[in-house]
């Protein structure tokens, strides 16, 4: 019979104007024969379904009709006999389908899954700057639309191809057995009427594309306006809002005109070819008949067989677009797949010494990110940090703070110089050997949609009870820990939300103590607390420093008083090295800055 597709009219009108660009070949769809290789049996379950429903469609019941009418009419036997085999046959067909579509989209789903793991899997392995070429957002996109056209593929359009496939050489070999002379007749018809419906069928698709397009339109339009209901009704505009609706509106009308004129003109001549074929058919057929050539139930037999294979490979020129597009969204996924991650462990990756002392040395150190060679994010940078010392990284924005950080942890390796963690470079150890030994707070203490207690032990998953709450109470977030409607168990929201900004940022710092790394990296964060849960945050910090090796990207007074070496930085340079007293009375960029940053803190802190 003719495809579902073919049959919803809407399905073809309207689908598939998004997505990504239909691949050349079908090759790439590779991928989802080795994924789904692994599932034989469900393989084998879908195949013989397949078979066997094929077999029923193209052969079983139009044979079985024919049976019907030349012997059950004839009166020879037992005309309700031949009913109950057709009742069987539609068991069989019912049966069959069901367990058909249950593998085939049970096979669908499951590749998907894996692919979906696997992308992920990897996605976990890349480096950063990856994720500066490619955005999360489209990263996000492939893996939900661009597998969801993977497992329409797989559990529709190639179930399709081959159900399709095999009911189009069946019926043609029974037609053929039939009457041979009709056969012929049929087969040199069939493309008759498919042309008009490749072609119509293309037409529709781009008129149907700019509908889509001219709809998003009236929906952009709708947004912009009513979210700027004020700003409209301020200046007087609601008439030139209304009419550039109105233009929007009569053009999406005009282009719908012409997709259901299109569809209108495809539908007049599928009809006429269709059924002028079949009653062209009947007609031979009834000549036969009354010649005495063929017998009556022959001829339904073959207009039903006819109908099954002009359906048949009528689908099939339908899925080779599909299956192209599907081809397009498995290269998407096969590039996210084969995606290597710039910095990896070397062959033989030399171990740090143990146990570990905490030192970092920096040695002319250039570097560029990758996205832009041509600017040097830091130059000619030597900075030796001694076990336990803490230094503070001060410097105006952009100054390459961040990135001193970015290349400590290995996240990028600088094209010119050496880094050294305990006097190894670090190009020659396992980058998560390197960031085992370190515990970063970010600037805005990052945590997860989860409970207190995996955020507080993310990093130190086996850390015990009483270790967490010893972290939470030195990181001075015990009280409002303990205060949580479900304790440590609280879900804390997206992103943390559910905390304060200073509550969220005492649990990063409790999270990294839980970490316990001999190197500590410390963004300050820049938004200003209030000084009551700023002395907290500056408390659960000193903890957090002792015996500790520290590099603070400073904003605060205290933390740079405290730090036993300042380094200023700008345009990627160290430009001043002291401590605070002495840089302050250097009248350098040093004192400029701290005069800007500082006083106001020192005037804030006063007033509170
Ligand atoms: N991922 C990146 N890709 C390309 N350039 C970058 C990237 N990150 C930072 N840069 C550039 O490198 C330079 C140093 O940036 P960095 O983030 O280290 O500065 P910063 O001193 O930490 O600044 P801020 O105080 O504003 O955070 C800047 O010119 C910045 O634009």
């Amino acid at each position: 019979m003719v495809s579902s597709k073919q049959q919803d009219p809407q399905q073809q009108d309207s689908g598939q104007a998004e997505g990504p660009q239909p691949a050349r070949t079908l090759g790439p769809l590779r991928m989802i024969f080795r994924e789904a290789k692994k599932y034989p049996l469900q393989i084998t379950f879908a195949m013989i379904a397949l078979l066997v429903t094929a077999a029923v469609m193209s052969l079983a019941i139009p044979y079985a009709l024919k049976l019907v009418i030349d012997r059950g009419f004839s009166g020879e036997g037992d005309i309700n006999r031949w009913f109950r085999y057709l009742f069987v046959l539609v068991g069989v067909l019912g049966v069959g389908t069901a367990v058909r579509f249950y593998f085939v989209s049970w096979i669908g789903e499951r590749v998907v899954a894996d692919i979906r793991r696997k992308v992920y899997d990897n996605l976990l392995r890349l480096s950063p700057s990856f994720f500066e070429e490619n955005s999360p957002k489209e990263i996000s996109s492939r893996m939900t639309s661009d597998t969801a056209i993977v497992e329409q593929v797989v559990g529709t359009t190639l179930s399709i191809a081959l159900r399709n496939s095999i009911m189009a050489v069946l019926s043609t070999i029974f037609l053929f057995w039939l009457v041979p002379q009709l056969a012929i007749w049929l087969l040199a018809g069939i493309p008759v009427v498919i042309v008009p419906i490749v072609v119509f069928g293309r037409r529709l698709r781009d008129v149907s594309r700019s509908s889509q397009d001219s709809v998003a339109d009236v929906g952009g339009i709708t947004t912009e306006t009513l979210s700027a209901m004020k700003i409209v009704q301020g200046f007087n505009q609601e008439q030139r809002e209304g009419q550039r609706f109105g233009d929007v509106v009569e053009k999406t009308f005009t282009i719908a005109k012409r997709r259901v004129a299109i569809r209108a003109a495809m539908t007049a001549t599928l009809i006429t070819l269709i059924m002028g074929a079949i009653t062209l058919l009947l007609w031979r057929g009834a000549l036969m008949v009354t010649e005495g050539t063929i017998s009556g139930g022959t001829i339904v037999a073959f207009i039903l067989a006819g109908i099954t294979a002009a359906g048949a490979y009528g689908a099939l020129t339908e899925v080779y677009g599909d299956l192209l597009r599907g081809a397009g969204a498995a290269s998407r996924l096969n590039e996210l797949l084969g995606a290597e991650p710039e910095i990896g462990p070397p062959a033989r990756p030399q171990a740090l010494p143990q146990p570990p002392r905490g030192g970092l040395a920096f040695e002319n150190v250039t570097f560029s990110y990758p996205t832009r060679l041509g600017e040097k994010a830091i130059a000619d940078f030597n900075l030796t940090i001694e076990p336990g010392e803490t230094v503070a990284i001060v410097g105006p924005s952009g100054a390459g703070k961040s990135t001193i950080f970015q290349l400590a942890e290995r996240f990028y390796d600088p094209q010119g110089g050496t880094i050294k963690m305990d006097g190894v470079p670090l190009r020659q150890v396992d980058p998560a050997d390197i960031r085992r030994r370190m515990a970063l707070v970010p600037q805005e203490g990052i945590l997860f949609a989860s409970s207190a207690r995996d955020n507080l032990r993310y990093g130190a998953w086996e850390a015990s009870e009483d270790a967490i709450w010893e972290a939470a109470r030195n990181a001075n977030a015990e009280d409002f820990l303990r205060d949580l409607p479900e304790g440590l168990d609280t879900f804390l929201g997206e992103g943390g939300a559910r905390l304060s900004g200073g509550q969220r940022q005492r649990v990063a710092i409790a999270r990294a103590l839980l970490r316990d790394a001999p190197i500590l990296l410390l963004d300050e964060a820049t938004s200003a607390l209030d000084a009551e849960s700023e002395k907290l945050v500056q408390d659960a910090l000193e903890v957090l420093m002792q015996n500790r090796t520290t590099l603070v990207i400073a904003h605060r007074l205290a933390t740079v008083r405290a730090a036993d070496r300042i380094i200023v930085m700008e345009a990627g340079r160290i430009v001043e090295v002291g401590d605070h007293t002495s840089l302050s009375s250097a009248g350098g960029l040093y004192a400029r800055l701290a005069s800007l940053q500082f006083d106001e803190q020192a005037m804030a802190a006063t007033s509170a």
